[in-house]
């Protein structure tokens, strides 16, 4: 078995939502809410007869500070030596600069009992053609599970035709919904699954409702956070994070406002009001985040040198979460260390796994970020740095979960990130297209043409993938594998060590001469046939 080629440093512990707990412990489910309710409201609206209980009293405002609980820098258990130690002590002392100056998360933490609200447009531009409002509801669901001690306490589908407004529903639905919200004491937040919302929605919404108001990119990236194990991952989700921070900020100052003033009030003998103050905290947040990024991209052993040291062909695996990415490296090298998990986005950070083709020709492969529909761009975008590597690969896969009800759907949200990542053209036509997970679809048969079926975790299919594989890297690096007599007390051999990949040496010891086994490109074994015409 070849192992796993590591890439990064670990983090001991990665869920600074965990951490959270410690201080904000997790609120139990209320009682009359505890469990997802099986009754088929929503839709209905107004008339719904669930809609009846009496609102409560007005919430309390939120406290005046924007900034939440303190978070804790972690120590960095160093499994590779990627950064030299005092490059990692520079980065800590800025990690610890930052979560100093600004200790905030503005992601939730603890424990949260949900009602998960799903909005239905069901005409107009932002209609979702490839899905359904129930198969939508239910990622969403999963979504919820995936972090820890959240719970969905209710869920609904509801119907709008103004999905861009600041409310997101007409009058008489959201009013219908506020009654729901307030009649059950048990939920501590909404998740609204809307890509993003305002600042001005989350907090109409908040004082509406009187608890907080979650949308996609909140959750997926609070997800992240709990997943993050790296430097590096850990990093891209505080740069995630700046948008909700600014957010919260934009509120916070206008709450301030709203008591009497003092966001533009001068902080004494600083010359700046106090917007002014936390929006240049902010942006020198955002700036030390992103110079940290870039000196790990600097000194990271990025993949390219290692790849020219060894010569050696990067197949990126690709795919929606969750669809088997992580358990197809696995089975195509053997690597024990890889941890498949049935959770969405259980692998944050790209690595780097060598395995063998069937003429053993050495291949990278790389393991990904899983995607997600309805994410907004700007999260792929602090993620983008990472699928840079991508670009520098020789072979994309796609996996597909072709046992997902949504996997038409997620096809098509994979290709569209892809696409919208700059990749390499040649890259994105030689895409080769997986199809996971046959062994929970009874004789499945793709109906598209130049797919692979196979079972990553049964290991069907695995042979003629592996095949294909190799004859597509051998095309698009123009390379050929050849096997060549060469005389042994000449320079073939030490030529054909510098200029190609020696696969095997036999050596036929009566003739003084050797079977060499090689990967070759062709221009170099043109120069080789130029060289030694008669061998
Ligand atoms: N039945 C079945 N389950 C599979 C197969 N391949 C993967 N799984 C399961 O699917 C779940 C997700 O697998 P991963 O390999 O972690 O998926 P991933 O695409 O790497 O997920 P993320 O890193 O979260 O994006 C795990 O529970 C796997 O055991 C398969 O061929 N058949
Ligand atoms: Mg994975």
């Amino acid at each position: 078995m070849l192992r796993a080629l590591p890439l990064r440093c670990w983090w001991r512990a990665g869920c600074r939502a965990a951490r959270g707990r410690e201080s904000s412990p997790p609120t139990s489910a209320g009682s009359s809410s505890s469990s997802s309710s099986s009754r088929p409201w929503g839709a209905q609206g107004a008339s719904c007869s669930f809609f009846t209980s009496p609102p409560r009293a007005k919430a309390k405002k939120r406290p005046g500070s924007w900034r939440p609980q303190p978070g804790v820098v972690q120590e960095i258990e160093e499994e590779d030596a990627d950064l030299e130690d005092d490059e990692y002590a520079d980065l800590e002392e800025d990690e610890e600069a930052l979560w100093a100056q600004h200790p905030a998360t503005a992601l939730p933490l603890g424990g949260q009992n949900i009602f998960l609200v799903h909005p239905n447009v069901k005409w107009g531009a932002t209609k979702q053609h490839l899905t359904t409002a129930e198969l939508q509801l239910a990622e969403a669901v999963t979504l919820v599970k995936s972090l820890p001690d959240w719970t969905v306490a209710d869920q609904v589908i509801l119907s709008t035709k103004t999905p861009n407004s600041k409310l997101i529903f007409g009058k008489g639905n959201f009013q219908a919904l506020t009654e729901k919200i307030r009649g059950s004491p048990g939920i501590t937040a909404v998740f609204l699954n809307v890509e993003v919302l305002s600042a001005t929605s989350v907090r109409e919404m908040e004082d509406a409702w009187g608890v907080k108001v979650f949308d996609r990119y909140t959750v997926a990236l609070n997800i992240f956070r709990c997943n993050a194990r790296t430097q590096e991952a850990k990093l891209q989700i505080a740069l995630a994070e700046i948008p909700l921070l600014r957010s919260m900020l934009k509120n916070e100052l206008a709450d301030l406002d709203q008591q009497g003033g003092g966001s533009s009030r001068y902080t004494m003998g600083s010359g700046e009001t106090y917007t002014e103050v936390q929006h240049r905290l902010l942006k020198e947040k955002e700036q030390k985040i992103k110079r940290a990024l870039a000196k790990i991209k600097r000194n990271r052993y990025l993949l390219q040198t290692l790849r020219r040291k060894r010569e050696l062909p990067a197949i990126s695996v690709m795919g929606y979460t969750n669809c088997g990415k992580t358990t197809l490296i696995k089975a195509l090298t053997g690597d024990e260390g890889l941890q498949p998990r049935d959770q969405l986005f259980a692998t944050l950070d790209i690595t780097a796994h060598a395995g063998l083709l069937p003429s053993r020709m050495t291949v990278l492969y790389i393991d990904t970020i899983g995607f997600l529909s309805q994410l907004p761009h700007n999260l792929i975008e602090s993620f983008s740095a990472t699928l840079q590597d991508v670009a520098r690969s020789d072979l994309i896969i796609h996996v597909r979960d072709i046992s997902h009800p949504e996997t038409v759907n997620q096809k098509a949200s994979v290709l569209s990130v892809l696409n919208s990542l700059c990749l390499p053209r040649q890259l994105l036509d030689s895409i080769v297209e997986v199809h996971n997970k046959v062994d929970l679809v009874g004789g499945y048969q793709p109906t598209e043409p130049c797919v692979f079926p196979i079972s990553a975790l049964h290991g069907y299919g695995l042979e003629e993938l592996k095949q294909e594989l190799e004859t597509r890297l051998l095309t698009v690096t123009d390379k050929q594998i050849k096997t060549l007599r060469i005389n042994l007390s000449g320079p073939q051999l030490s030529w054909l060590y510098k200029e190609a990949t020696v696969e095997d040496v036999s050596v036929l010891p009566e003739d003084g001469a050797a079977d060499v086994k090689v990967i070759i490109s062709s221009s170099a074994y043109g120069r080789y046939k130029k060289l030694f015409p008669h061998w």
